[in-house]
């Protein structure tokens, strides 16, 4: 075991969990090292999942040394792990503040999807989304976000084939910090996910969109949840600053015009309140022009949300009237009931609050 002691406070040291390839790279340029050094650590932590100096054969000792002295890298530790009887698996993790958050892993046949946080709890306020009763408390840094993909890929024994930003938070709200994760979750000396399969899913943050399109090409889902401005200003309080006609041209300009891309509108089903044939029907005109997938979400109750899911067969009248207008329309399984581990119904635990007990009984939806 290297015996080297630290030389600076812990708190001082740099946290390799925060490094993009690139960071890596100029970190061991910056210590006199080649840069291809920068990319082997980078390569053994991410690709190989190993966090022990010691065992990062092909570095060299005074890089290790270095290392040991001046870097750390901070791991999720898991609080609570529960598995469902489907395969799904969620995870509570402890943050080094003592905040938590949730990452579910759901297996499908030809597929696994992971969907991360971005945030603990979330500023925006949507009226029938349980992280939102939570209340804001903070980013997520970079290290924390693609630490629930480390974790994951650790403890799966290989990545999920497809990441979505749908767990606790409003990605665009952490911009800088997403934007470089999903970078690691993209590399080829990382997880190796092609573009099309990291997917950001927002409320709605128009400039972000814009700034988006700069430097990311991931999918992207707009939760959308209402045809009209008059609606969607109560459910997704957002609207009332980006309304529908900055939202839809924010859109379309994300896609460039590339015949190959689409948006995924995210539309939760609230009885009697966005599930009407009349408001199919606007759904469909607000979408005209746009290349689209409209995914259709029964809703997730949680204790006092006011709302309840629409029947099932309103969801399906309501998909049909969509299908019939040429839009595709799909509506997300149910998953992991047993374990309340839904997609856009994570309730992780903030210190020294009092927390609802929503989510204590909710399952989980997700399938872009
Ligand atoms: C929790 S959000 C996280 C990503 C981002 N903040 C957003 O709103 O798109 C992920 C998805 O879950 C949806 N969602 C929130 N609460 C829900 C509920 N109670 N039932 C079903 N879906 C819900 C959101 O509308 C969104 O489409
Ligand atoms: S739906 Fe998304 S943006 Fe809205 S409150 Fe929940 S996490 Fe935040």
């Amino acid at each position: 075991m290297m015996q080297t002691e630290p030389r600076t406070s812990p708190d001082l040291r740099i946290p390799l969990l925060d490094l993009d390839r690139p960071g890596f790279e100029a970190l061991a340029a910056g210590w006199g090292f080649k840069p291809f050094h920068g990319r082997n650590l980078f390569r053994w932590l991410h690709k190989h999942g190993v966090s022990e100096l010691d065992a990062m054969s092909d570095l060299s000792k005074a890089l290790r040394e270095r290392l040991a002295a001046e870097t750390r890298i901070d791991l999720p530790r898991v609080a609570v792990e529960k598995p469902s009887a489907d395969g799904t698996i969620k995870w509570l993790l402890d943050l080094h503040d003592g905040q938590r958050v949730e990452t579910v892993y759901i297996p499908e046949e030809s597929r696994s999807t992971l969907c991360v946080s971005s945030q603990v709890g979330c500023a925006l306020d949507c009226r029938f989304c349980a992280t939102a009763r939570q209340g804001f408390s903070r980013n997520l840094s970079t290290g924390e976000i693609i630490g629930q993909v480390w974790h994951a890929t650790r403890a799966l024994g290989k990545p999920p084939t497809n990441i979505v930003m749908m767990g606790m938070g409003e990605p665009l709200a952490n911009f800088d910090a997403v934007v470089k994760a999903m970078a690691i979750m993209q590399d080829d000396f990382a997880y190796m996910l092609a573009k099309s399969r990291v997917t950001l899913s927002t409320s709605g943050i128009v400039p972000n969109i814009y700034r988006l399109a700069e430097v990311s090409e991931v999918s992207l889902a707009v939760s959308l949840h209402a045809p009209d401005n008059e609606l969607r200003d109560q459910i997704v309080p957002i609207n009332r600053k980006y309304p529908l006609e900055q939202l839809i041209p924010a859109c379309k300009a994300y896609l460039r015009g590339e015949p190959r891309r689409r948006i995924t509108w995210e539309y939760v089903m609230l009885k009697d309140v966005n599930d009407s044939d009349r408001q199919a029907k606007a759904l469909i005109r607000l979408l005209e022009g746009t290349p689209s997938k409209v995914n259709l979400i029964p809703f997730n109750p949680f204790p006092n949300s006011g709302f309840e899911t629409s029947d099932p067969e309103r969801i399906e009248a309501f998909r049909q009237r969509l299908k019939r207008s040429g839009l595709v329309a799909t509506t997300r399984k149910t998953r992991g009931e047993e374990i309340a581990a839904a997609c856009g119904q994570l309730v992780g635990q903030v210190q020294n609050r009092r927390l609802p007990r929503a989510g204590a009984q909710i399952p989980v939806s997700i399938g872009l």
